[in-house]
This record gives structure tokens, C-alpha cells and sequence, in this order.
């Protein structure tokens, strides 16, 4: 008889995309620590907690990181996006491997605007996932369908149609299935990778999309052959787009946490948002 999988460990973070100065991206990161040490010692045990500043402040940020007084608050420091090569001549990209050579630990890659507005493909984002890994950082990358796909009343989600609208999951599987497929191609199965499943239409929605929806995804997600080959424990599933506070406990069955924006902008809310996923 095969022994259970160990339980993957819950994971939450935030990217200021491009929203803040570096006047505000510090003020923030006292702050978080500020009110996170406040906590007592033991609620942040199981837990893991990164943040995703802009390039120019991340050097910045790990400094507050290592200099907070209460060692409590682990935090992992990342960045949004870097290039497939580590050095030469590649004018103004940023290498993967001074990131890590600054304590870099996460690398976000594929994310939807780099998709959009830099034409970014799953072969980039595979090239740059498997640059990560090299190097040591953890990849997160991002994946999730473009067009929100049709309502549908089935029977399997029948008990979630009196609070929220149901979505056909099925139909959004091929897209995400290519996108997790490249990456997991690029990189080694004993290396740990984040997935953050970011439905498009989701992102700077003025709600995340239903949860039913989420559920049936990111559990289909976790059955694709190319995730369930890899060890236990070294793929883990975020939620992002529109996520905030009161969301983790409907979402608890399909992911392992959530990726926030603008709704952990106030850290007081992500904050909140972090205790309830350390305590659901
Ligand atoms: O990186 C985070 C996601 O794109 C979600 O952003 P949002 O919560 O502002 O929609």
C-alpha cells in the first residue's frame, strides 16, 4: 500500500505589477513586516509568503527582508519576469542569474500582460521557466485561458447555481493544457515549479471568477499527466485575478493559495488574506 502524499504547503503572494514608486514599494514592505510580527509566532508556521516588487526596488526589498528584526516572517523575495540567457549581450534584459546572485527566489514568468503586451509565448515562457530553474529560482508562471468560456448548468455543479454563475471548465483545458504542458516540458520534474492559473478575463476584474469554476480547473490542472508524473509536494497550484480577502475557503479544494494585485495593495488586507489562508 502506497503511504499518502505529504500535504503540499499553503502559499500566498503579491506582484505591484508596475503600480508603485519605490518610495511606496518600501513604506510597504515595513509595513507588511510591521503588522506580520505582530502576529503570534506559531500562525505563519505553514506558510509560505512572497512578494513580487518592480526590478529597480527588489534589491531594495530583500534588504528590508534580511533586515527585519522579527525572523518570525519569513518572506520570499521575487521578481516579475527575466530573460532565457544569464549574461551577454542582451541590452537592458534582466539575468536570471543576478537575480539569484541577489537572493531573488521566485521568478513570476508568462504572466498575461507580458503575454499581451510583449507578445510573450509558451516557448519564451518555457525558455525563461527552465532559466529559473537552472539558477535555482522558482518559477511561477502563469497560465489561464483568454476568452471567458460559456455558461453551463450541469449536473456535477448544480449546488453552486443559486450563489454564483457556472462556467464550462471543460472548454478552457486546452488552452491552459498547452501552456502547462511547454513549461513542464522546460523543466525538470524534481524541481519545484509554482502554477498560478489566472483566468485573462479575471485580472483586474472587479471580482475573481466563480468558484465552482476555479475548483474544476485547477483540480483538472493537477490531473494533466505532465503534473502528476512530477513528486509530491513540488507542484503547487495560486489563484490570481481579483483575489482578496474571502475568497482562499471557496477555493481551498482546487488550489494551495492565492496570487494578489491590486486587492493586497492596502497591506492590511493582505494581511487578512494571508491569515486566512495560514488558518483555513
Ligand atoms: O499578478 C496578479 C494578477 O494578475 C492579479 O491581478 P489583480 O488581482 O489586480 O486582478
Amino acid at each position: 500500500m502506497s503511504s499518502p502524499s505529504p500535504p503540499r504547503r499553503r502559499l500566498v503572494g503579491v506582484s505591484t505589477k508596475m503600480y508603485f514608486s519605490f518610495a511606496r514599494t518600501k513604506t510597504y514592505i515595513s509595513t507588511l513586516l510591521k503588522l506580520l510580527s505582530d502576529l503570534p509566532p506559531e500562525t505563519l508556521r505553514d506558510i509560505d509568503i512572497f512578494v513580487l516588487p518592480d526590478h529597480i526596488s527588489l534589491t531594495t526589498v530583500i534588504s528590508q527582508l534580511h533586515n527585519n528584526a522579527c525572523p518570525v516572517v519569513p518572506i520570499l523575495p521575487g521578481a516579475q519576469d527575466a530573460f532565457h540567457e544569464d549574461a551577454g549581450a542582451f541590452t537592458g534584459e534582466v539575468s536570471p542569474a543576478v537575480l539569484a546572485e541577489v537572493g531573488c527566489r521566485i521568478l513570476e514568468l508568462g504572466h498575461a500582460e507580458r503575454r499581451r503586451f510583449f507578445g510573450e509565448t509558451d516557448k519564451i515562457t518555457a525558455k525563461k521557466a527552465a532559466a529559473a530553474a537552472r539558477n535555482g529560482i522558482i518559477p511561477l508562471v502563469c497560465v489561464g485561458e483568454r476568452t471567458k468560456p460559456p455558461v453551463v448548468t450541469s449536473s456535477s455543479q448544480k449546488e453552486h447555481e443559486d450563489e454564483e454563475e457556472t462556467l464550462d471548465a471543460e472548454a478552457a483545458l486546452p488552452e491552459i493544457r498547452v501552456q502547462v504542458e511547454a513549461v513542464l516540458e522546460a523543466v525538470d520534474d524534481d524541481m519545484e515549479v509554482i502554477l498560478a492559473y489566472e483566468p485573462v478575463w479575471a485580472i483586474g476584474a472587479a471580482a475573481p471568477a466563480s468558484a465552482s469554476y476555479v475548483v474544476a480547473v485547477a483540480q483538472a490542472i493537477r490531473g494533466f499527466e505532465c503534473v502528476r508524473r512530477r513528486p509530491a509536494g513540488s507542484t503547487r497550484i495560486l489563484y490570481g485575478g481579483s483575489a482578496g480577502p474571502g475568497l482562499f475557503e471557496k477555493l481551498r479544494d482546487g488550489v494551495d493559495g492565492l496570487f494578489l494585485g491590486r486587492f493586497a495593495h492596502d497591506p492590511e488586507q493582505f494581511v487578512k488574506t494571508i491569515l486566512e489562508i495560514a488558518t483555513a
